[in-house]
């Protein structure tokens, strides 16, 4: 393969049903974009936070990790090891199947759950060398239709990973927001919306030229990711530019999204992130979207100053499902929701 080939495909991969990665063909392109070239060797770049869930040091730690870099990393986090490996062991077995095989769990035209390719892609309009299965609780009505006699295994080992994420999820959360009256309960607003995505990069042969996954914010309040043992995972900082996210073993990754960008009055950044594929290696990754019930009302909480006066509000109020709608039309939908002042 010459240097500086791109994916003939690469333009319409989107529209490939099925995702047949062997199928793609290559050609000559010399103005393709160099995806990952743009990250330094990574013994230079800085480390995102570690954060030990079980220090006393936790809240303050996760307030500022939050503040400086919107991702940080977790480690005695609860979960036990074999709830991890579970779910990878499973992810690989659907990924593994014959793609006639997973096209039954393909999801429905306008649809968010099932099989298919990067919910993003519709958004950015974008392709992605992506595979990806979504689940809102249960992922039995597609299980079966895989594994018609032998479904409760993925069932099982994926509620039971949803289960334990969403108490992780508001524990950090619960933490997070202490200083300000706590994670608000959404339990009369039927409760917090979250979605498991199971993320699928194939080795790519021109890994320069695609992304597995474009830039991007996550629209959650948080998302946790966990990371198979391949590289892939990137968080633009301001002053640092791209940096990688490396997997380590049995720690998770979380990330801020744009809903708790919103709550936290732009105190905690959004995590603009990005995957890179590799060619060698097949890499996965478990993302956990907690946020807020749809037709929730996310406000910011502003400070009280000493003087009695209160800081102002950066954005307006905006619920989930609008905040949607607008970024499905522009991925910038944070600016039209800014409350801009004169003078
Ligand atoms: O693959 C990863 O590490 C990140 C996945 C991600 O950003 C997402 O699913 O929104
Ligand atoms: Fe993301």
């Amino acid at each position: 393969m010459e240097a500086g080939a791109v994916l003939l495909a690469s333009v319409h991969l989107r529209h490939i049903i099925p995702l047949d990665f062997d199928s793609i063909d290559y050609a000559p392109q010399p103005d393709a974009p160099h995806v990952a070239s743009s990250v330094e060797s990574e013994d230079a770049q800085p480390c995102l936070p570690t954060i030990d869930l079980e220090s006393p040091l936790a809240e303050s730690s996760l307030v500022r990790a939050c503040e400086s870099w919107g991702m940080f990393i977790v480690t005695n986090h609860g979960i036990p090891t074999d709830v991890l490996e579970g779910v990878e062991g499973d992810a690989l077995r659907f990924f593994s199947l014959p793609k006639e095989d997973k096209m039954k769990a393909l999801r429905a035209p306008g649809g968010t759950i099932g099989y298919g390719v990067a919910p993003l892609a519709a958004v950015l309009d974008k392709a992605m060398w992506h595979e990806g299965f979504t689940m809102i609780g249960s992922p039995v009505e597609h299980a079966k239709q895989v594994w018609p006699r032998d479904y409760m295994r993925f069932c099982e080992t994926m509620e039971e990973y949803q289960k334990r994420m969403k108490t992780l999820s508001e524990k950090i959360l619960g933490l997070l927001l202490k200083n300000c009256g706590g994670l608000p309960s959404f339990h009369e607003s039927g409760g917090p919306s979250t979605t498991l995505q199971l993320n699928s990069y194939p080795a790519c042969q021109c890994p320069k030229e695609i992304f597995g996954l474009a830039p991007h914010t996550d629209t959650s309040f948080i998302t946790i990711i966990q990371q198979s043992n391949v590289s892939g995972l990137q968080l633009f900082h301001e002053r640092h530019g791209w940096i990688s996210v490396s997997p380590k073993t049995g720690s998770l990754v979380v990330n801020v999204g744009d809903m708790l960008h919103i709550m936290s009055n732009a105190r905690f950044l959004n995590a603009l992130h990005r995957v890179t594929v590799s060619r060698t290696w097949h890499r996965l990754s478990f993302a956990y979207f907690y946020g807020p019930p749809a037709d929730f009302e996310v406000s910011p909480i502003v400070k009280t100053h000493a003087s009695g006066s209160h800081q102002a509000a950066r954005f307006r109020p905006v619920t989930k499902r609008e905040y949607i709608r607008m970024k499905n039309q522009d991925p910038d939908a944070l600016s039209k929701i800014k409350i801009t002042r004169e003078g």
